[in-house]
Order: structure tokens, then C-alpha cells, then sequence
């Protein structure tokens, strides 16, 4: 099977042969193989020879060719979702949002370019100071398991509408998604070396970063791959790197009137995507009360009724398989080590019948433990910590090398000022979530979870840089001379 696309073209790739299944039951879903290194070159240096054709282009020209690539993702929307939830074990009704998101994020781009990267003049004695934005050049772009589709493609639409040329590795867990995301690209009539698309694992991510053609990397993954791609950038202040990774993200409960509704919240912040978002709340934070003591109550009885299965079962899952058996078994071994720091199982993470892969949603209790690790456990384990008051709550929740994204339950408007205030988070939310970020903004964190070069609304900004003009269209003596040059 051809696997890489290079140049318009689609070849076979000649490295180590790879697959992808269905995470549930382990149908093969995708077989090709890696990229090599030289492979990886290739394709660099065709994104290099594409890239001053396209960068010619104006703004709106580019913005015409992605509204080509809009219209074919609505029209293969069902088959996009179908597919995802195949490759990744999400829930059918989750992936059509994922859908759904990567056409919106072509309107987005186009106007977050157009307002962060707008053309400014002043005048300037007889001409003017003109400020545009101009491409990086090529850049390499690589994805998550979790969100396939739609967060490649948050970089790789601004990235193109800026005028810079791509190469895209996706996960080697999705590379089905991947592939059909550049399909339809090709379809789109994008000119040949525009978007270039490897596979493979770690080897072909290091080439492809390492690969000195790039003048960018954009990534979003783990803070592990993010803090070896940032070592390895160290010293290339010429190379522009944004990077996206994980959290550690804490959900304050301290005050609120409906009980249902701040269960709800937090089923939607702990467990969605079965607990494989970089957004997910992986702390639950409660003030000491009457009410949060009703509220935990409340958690545990909804805790059973969370329906797991595979993404064809009807009445449908709130969350599928984790990405593989061994994911599984790492949120497993996860909870495992915080029992054995003196974690109360409140309820715990199970495996469940069907598949290795899939998992029950689970609560520790962490208040009394010896430690409290501060690593993202990327599933459905949630750890509760009681705390005497909001400013213990707000220290707790700050009390992490991560800093992603962290949602209060409150009433008081005086709360969540302080809240957000003293927050060191990208993404700080009032009685909503910690997941479900707007495209309309930044999406990005601080601490370990990013490199203050959040993407979304923002992307537009690592995707071009500022280029100051004082610009004449004709060449004259000015009026006043500079003393001595009379
Ligand atoms: N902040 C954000 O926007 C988001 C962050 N994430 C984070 O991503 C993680 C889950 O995604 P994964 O796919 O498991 O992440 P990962 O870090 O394992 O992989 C991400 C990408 O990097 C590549 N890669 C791995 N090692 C590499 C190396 N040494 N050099 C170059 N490339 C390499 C992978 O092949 C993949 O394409 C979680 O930690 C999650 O929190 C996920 C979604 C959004
Ligand atoms: O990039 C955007 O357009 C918005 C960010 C977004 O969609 N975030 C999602 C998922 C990210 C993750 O946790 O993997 C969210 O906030 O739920």
C-alpha cells in the first residue's frame, strides 16, 4: 500500500511495516509502513520547493483552495467520524463532534488570520510604516492518538493559510485518520509538495525533527515527546517550535445549588474520551462541606451508570476502549502505585467485559496518601483531595509542574475572580468543564503543558511572523535634511 504522500504523489514507504486496529476488539483498521529517514527528506524537500508558489499566494487565494478542503470534509463527515471512532474507540456521537470541529476550524482560521495577522500602516514622514506577517516556510506537524483529526488539523489549516508548506506525521495509533485528512487534502487540488504526508513511530518523528529543511515544528502529544523536541530545539533560536502536551488539571467543587449539575460537570471533566484528553480533570478538588459531602455521594452513585462499550453498541457508550490494552494497563498500574501511597479506592477503575482495552470510570481518594504524584494518568481515574478551605483549594489546585487547563464550582463571582487570578493554567473555566475548549480562543497551557505558544484562535500567531516596511513608492530627497548633509 502507498502510505507516504510526497509531491502530489503517493509512493510506498519503505521502513519497518506497522498497523492500526480497532482498540476494542483489534480488527485491523490500517497497514502500511514507517517512513525512512530518506523518505522523511524527501518530503521535507519537496514542502521546500512548493513552499515560494504557494507563499506568493494572497491570503484570500489560500483561504479559496481551504474552502475546497471545507466543503470535501462536511461531505465525508460521517465516513471522518465512522473512521475515527474505528481507529481510536471513541463514541460515535463524540467522534462526529471531532468531525464537525475540523471543518469549523477553516472559518475560524480564516478570520483569526485575518485579525491577528491583518496588514497595519501608519504614515511615515512621505511614506508610510507598513506591518504584514509572513510564513515561517516548512513545518513539520505532529499529531496525537486522541484527537486524530481534528488537532493536526488545528495546525496544519493556519499553518497553510499563512503560506507555509507541510509535513504532517500523524500517531502511529491513527494512521488511517491521518492519511484520509491528507485525501481529502489531495482532492482539494492543492498544489503538489503543499502537505506531504510520513508515518511512523518515534524513529520517523526524530527524523522528520530533526530534519535541518524545517523551519518549524508544531506538536501536539505528550509532555515527555514535547520536552525531548524542546531540548533538541535548544540553541535553534532560528527555528520557530509550539508546542501542545499534557496536564495535570484540577476541578475546584466549592460551592453550588444543584447537586445533579456539579455531578454532571465533573463526569464531563474526568471522563470523557475516557479520560484521554489533555484537558481532562485528573484532580477533583473539594472544600470541606455539608454540601460537597452530598455532591461525593452523588458522584458515586453515577459513577456505576456510566455506560462503556464499543462505538456500535446502541443505546450508544459515554466512553469507548482507551487506545490499547497496554494504555489500559497503565491506568491500571497508575492506580495500583497511588493505593499504595495510601490512596482510598472510593471506586475503582475497572477493566470490563469485551475488550483488554476498556475501562470503568474510577475515584481514589488521595487526601491522607504520603505523596501525591503529579503525573498525568491519561484515563478515566479520577483522585479526590478534601481541603479545609478555597484558598487550600487554590493552592491545591496550583500545585502541579503542569498548568493546562483547571474549572471552579462556585457561586460567587468574588471566587472565580480569585480564582482565575491565581490560577496557572492556559484555560481557566467558571461552572463549565475542564474540557471542551472554544476554537474562538487560545488553547494552550503554561508549566509543562506548553510553551506560551497556545494554538486554536492563536495558532495564527506561531504560524507567520511580523515583518516591519517603511515603505515609498518613489525615491525623493526629503524635504528637511539631516543636519550636515545639506
Ligand atoms: N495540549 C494539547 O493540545 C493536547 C495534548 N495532548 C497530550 O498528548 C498525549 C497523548 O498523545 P500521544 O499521541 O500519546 O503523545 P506522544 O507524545 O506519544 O506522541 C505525539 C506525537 O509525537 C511523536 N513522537 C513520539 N516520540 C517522538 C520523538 N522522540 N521525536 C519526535 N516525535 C515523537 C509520536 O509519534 C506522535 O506523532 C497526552 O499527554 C495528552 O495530554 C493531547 C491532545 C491535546
Ligand atoms: O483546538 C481547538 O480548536 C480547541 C481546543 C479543543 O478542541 N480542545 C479539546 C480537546 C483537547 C484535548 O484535550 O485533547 C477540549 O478542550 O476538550
Amino acid at each position: 500500500m502507498n502510505t507516504n504522500f510526497i509531491n502530489g504523489k503517493w509512493t510506498a514507504a519503505s521502513g519497518s511495516p506497522f498497523t492500526s486496529t480497532d482498540p476494542y476488539n483489534g480488527a485491523e483498521i490500517w497497514s502500511g509502513a514507517a517512513s525512512t529517514p530518506a523518505e522523511v527528506a524527501t518530503a521535507v524537500e519537496a514542502a521546500r520547493a512548493a513552499f515560494p508558489g504557494w507563499a506568493l499566494l494572497t491570503l484570500a487565494e489560500r483561504a479559496e483552495r481551504l474552502r475546497a478542503f471545507e466543503a470535501l470534509v462536511v461531505q465525508h463527515e460521517a465516513q471522518i467520524a465512522e473512521l475515527i471512532s474505528r481507529e481510536v474507540g471513541k463514541p460515535l456521537w463524540e467522534a462526529k463532534t471531532e468531525a464537525t470541529a475540523m471543518h469549523k476550524k477553516i472559518g475560524v482560521s480564516i478570520q483569526a488570520m485575518e485579525e491577528r495577522c491583518g496588514e497595519r500602516a501608519t504614515p511615515m514622514g512621505a511614506g508610510q510604516s507598513v506591518t504584514r506577517f509572513k510564513p515561517h516556510g516548512v513545518v513539520g506537524v505532529f499529531g496525537p492518538f486522541n484527537f486524530p483529526a481534528h488537532l493536526p488539523n488545528g495546525h496544519i489549516v493556519p499553518a497553510l493559510l499563512a503560506g507555509n508548506t507541510v509535513v504532517f506525521k500523524p500517531s502511529e495509533l491513527t494512521p488511517a485518520v491521518g492519511q484520509k485528512a491528507i485525501e481529502l487534502w489531495e482532492a482539494s487540488g492543492l498544489p503538489a509538495g503543499v502537505i506531504n504526508l510520513v508515518q511512523g513511530a518515534r524513529e520517523t518523528g526524530v527524523a522528520l525533527a530533526s530534519n535541518q529543511g524545517l523551519d518549524g515544528l508544531f506538536f501536539t502529544g505528550s509532555s515527555q515527546t514535547g520536552k525531548l523536541l524542546h531540548e533538541q530545539f535548544g540553541g535553534r533560536p532560528d527555528k520557530v517550535l509550539a508546542l501542545e502536551m499534557g496536564g495535570n488539571n484540577p476541578l475546584v467543587i466549592h460551592d453550588f445549588e444543584d447537586v445533579d449539575a456539579a455531578v454532571y460537570l465533573t463526569l464531563q471533566s474526568a471522563y470523557v474520551t475516557a479520560g484521554q484528553r489533555c484537558v481532562c480533570a485528573g484532580r477533583l478538588i473539594l472544600t470541606e462541606s455539608e454540601a460537597n459531602h452530598r455532591f461525593l455521594e452523588a458522584l458515586l452513585a453515577a459513577l456505576p451508570k456510566i455506560r462503556v462499550g464499543h462505538y456500535t453498541e446502541q443505546p450508544e457508550p459515554f466512553m469507548g476502549p482507551l487506545i490499547s490494552a497496554q494504555a489500559a494497563e497503565k491506568v491500571l498500574a497508575a492506580q495500583e502505585s497511588l493505593q499504595k501511597l495510601g490512596g482510598k479506592t472510593l471506586y475503582p477503575v475497572e477493566r470490563k467485559p469485551g475488550s483488554a482495552a476498556l475501562l470503568g470510570p474510577g475515584l481514589i481518594d488521595m487526601t491522607d496518601a504520603t505523596e501525591r504524584p503529579d503525573d498525568e494518568v491519561f484515563g478515566p481515574l479520577l483522585q479526590l483531595v478534601w481541603v479545609k478551605d478555597f484558598d487550600a483549594a487554590i493552592e491545591e489546585a496550583n500545585r502541579t509542574a503542569y498548568g493546562l487547563s483547571a474549572s471552579l464550582v462556585s457561586r460567587q463571582q468574588e471566587d472565580y475572580d480569585k480564582f482565575y487570578k491565581l490560577s496557572r493554567a492556559g484555560v481557566v473555566n467558571w461552572n463549565q468543564p475542564t474540557t471542551g475548549a472554544a476554537s474562538t480562543a487560545p488553547f494552550g497551557g503554561v508549566g509543562m503543558s506548553g510553551n506560551h505558544n497556545p494554538s486554536a484562535y492563536f495558532a495564527a500567531d506561531y504560524c507567520a511572523y511580523p515583518v516591519a516596511s517603511i515603505e515609498q513608492a518613489t525615491l525623493q530627497v526629503p524635504a528637511v535634511k539631516t543636519p550636515g548633509l545639506e
